[in-house]
């Protein structure tokens, strides 16, 4: 598959001024269609095993902004590769599977930070089966939604549910497991997590907040109170959360930092980070947590 696509493209279809998209800092996001499928340059040496396993078919020195400045993505690398998403997620977890040994991976983050959504797309890639514990949680109610146990029985009935679900789960293997935002705040949960490797999506408070305004608060009831416009509202609440429990997340395996993820590719907006990217980036990082690199 990488030779097909490397062969396929072109040095004169590469170097195409309209195939470069000029960030407003001046950093260059670099990528190029091909078969419908977008390719990302990635640093070489930022990618452990790029060396080795992508062909490297171009090497190119950009001056790339008004200011004469390089683009931060190749400041430090003078030869960047090009990944296709969905081969290098498929390879990642090939390799990391027999270090993985069948354990599963529990994702914590705040409420919105993409659990759900990156949980399923490493779940497929290893070959995982995906689990959302609220809606274990949900089943084990009878079918009464998240929203209505907090009302009907109390934020304390649902949380004694969430340690009973992750107790459960701790007893299971090759599992991605999409928790609760506030599973991470009783200490009991984290005995039975960490039987497996816990993975903290780290996203930004904003970005936070304009995904969950963008889809509504009703699931989330720890959302629902207080003033202001949806968006303004939404990012009270999320900071005050984030201050009880930033703690609590680090204490996770790994930490997937999409500030750091948006750097690496050289985008301006964590939003515009795809759940693949994030899970490669997930993958990456538990690979230095089992390998030790
Ligand atoms: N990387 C991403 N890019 C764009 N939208 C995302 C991304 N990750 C999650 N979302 C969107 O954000 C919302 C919350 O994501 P979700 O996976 O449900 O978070 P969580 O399970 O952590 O609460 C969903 O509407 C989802 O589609
Ligand atoms: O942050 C929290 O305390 C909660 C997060 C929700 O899950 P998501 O993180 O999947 O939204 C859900 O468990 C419940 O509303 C409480």
């Amino acid at each position: 598959m990488e030779a097909r696509v490397s062969s396929g493209l072109q040095l004169s279809n590469w170097v195409n001024p309209e195939k470069i998209a000029r960030k407003p800092t001046g950093s260059l996001q670099f990528f190029q269609m091909h078969g419908g499928k977008r390719l990302y340059h990635m640093p070489v040496s930022r990618c452990p095993r790029a060396k080795e396993r992508f062909h490297r078919f171009v090497t190119l020195k950009v001056s790339c902004s008004a200011e004469n400045r390089k683009a931060s993505v190749l400041e430090s690398e003078s030869s960047p590769a090009f990944f296709d998403e969905s081969d290098t997620i498929k390879n990642k977890a090939e390799e990391l599977e027999p270090y993985l040994d069948g354990r599963c991976i529990y994702l914590v983050g705040m409420m919105g930070s993409g659990k759900t959504t990156v949980g399923r797309v490493l779940s497929e890639a290893l070959g995982y089966s995906f689990v959302d514990c609220d809606v274990l949680i949900e089943e084990a109610a009878g079918g009464s939604t998240v929203a209505e146990i907090f009302k009907l029985h109390g934020e304390g009935f649902f949380r004694e549910n969430e340690t009973e679900v992750l107790k459960k789960l701790s007893l299971m293997h090759r599992l991605v497991i999409s928790t609760g935002g506030g599973a991470v705040v009783r200490p009991i949960n984290w005995r039975h997590m960490n039987k497996g490797i816990s993975v903290w999506l780290d996203v930004p408070l904003d970005a936070l907040a304009r995904r969950i305004v963008a889809v509504g608060t009703g699931s989330r009831p720890l959302l629902h109170h207080g003033d202001g416009d949806p968006y303004t509202k939404t990012m009270k609440r999320l900071c005050t959360l984030f201050e009880e429990r930033g703690e609590a997340y680090a204490n996770a395996d790994v930490r997937v930092s999409l500030e750091n993820i948006a750097a690496k590719l050289g985008y301006e907006d964590v939003t515009d980070i795809s759940p693949t990217a994030i899970a490669i980036e997930a993958l990456i990082q538990i690979e230095h947590l089992l390998t030790r690199k």
